[in-house]
């Protein structure tokens, strides 16, 4: 099993005054890392999260960066979704559909839903069967350090309880170390069968934006930002990059609980 990653300090945030000065600054930071990754090796791996994110990267839908953006480089991933149908309205899959994919050119093949006609058990397999091809084509790096899959760039959203994917506070699945890609029956926030990278995987990003708004989240940001050491750390707080950075975006109402909370 793995420990419980303990942060000896603070990870990097910026706090905006409110989330349209946060989304444009999320679209920026967006299309600078996908320039970087497709000069660099030709495509750009990006892993959705479903909740407010998809909203948060309205910015990416306007100019400059609509018509700038190489989106045929883009290969587009979730880090968690619900076990339904794909038109169904707890679909991640639809969320960033309706909000996002269906706004821009990317490549339908380069799109990796869940496969929404198995159970929970299979979707997970199958998800990570889906990932392993993908190394093999060379689409997705394997991280040097420990063989998990290395994304790009992971945009994740955390819910008032400091979750981050489906990977919640308490559930024994926060220390899975070994599989890629697992499943959930009993998730507390309905509905509850999903499945979610673990992680490892997480953990192995080479860029991370946490992307947080308003006060209901204050406390898990307030805790999960802290250094203080914990045998129980929230999901949020083990979100931990080795070999790679992670950006906590923030909104004023999302920081009001921090002592360090100047906004741009
Ligand atoms: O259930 C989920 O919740 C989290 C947080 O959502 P938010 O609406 O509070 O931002 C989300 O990141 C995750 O992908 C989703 O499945």
């Amino acid at each position: 099993m793995a420990e419980a990653s303990i942060r000896s300090e603070k990870p990097k945030h910026i706090v905006f005054k409110g989330e349209e000065e946060l989304s444009k600054s999320l679209a920026k930071y967006t299309a600078d890392l996908s320039e970087k990754f497709v000069r660099e090796r030709g495509a750009f791996t990006v892993v959705l999260s479903g909740g407010s994110l998809i909203e948060s990267l309205r910015k990416l839908l306007e100019a400059p960066f609509v018509d700038s953006i190489e989106w045929a480089r883009w290969h587009v991933f979730w880090v968690d979704e619900r076990v339904v149908k794909k038109d169904h309205p707890d679909s991640n899959y639809k969320l960033a559909f309706d909000g996002f994919l269906s706004k821009v050119p990317i490549p339908p093949g380069h799109v990796y839903a869940i496969n929404d006609a198995l159970s929970p058990e299979g979707a997970a397999d199958d998800y990570e069967a889906c990932l392993r091809q993908l190394v093999k084509t060379e689409v997705l790096e394997l991280s040097k350090d420990n063989g998990f899959p290395k994304f790009d760039l992971m945009l994740l959203g955390m819910g008032p309880d400091g979750h981050v994917a489906s990977l919640f506070p308490g559930h024994p699945l926060v220390k899975e170390n070994q599989r890629w890609v697992t499943f959930i029956k009993d998730s507390p926030k309905p509905p509850p069968q999903r499945i979610t990278f673990t992680f490892p995987v997480i953990n192995s990003s080479s860029y991370i934006a946490q992307v947080v708004c308003g006060s209901n989240e204050a406390a898990a940001v307030h805790n999960a930002l802290g250094t203080e050491k914990t045998s129980d750390p929230l999901p949020a707080a083990m979100v931990t990059l080795k070999d790679g950075e992670l950006t906590w975006f923030l909104d004023e109402a999302a920081a009001s609980l921090l002592q360090d909370k100047a906004s741009l």
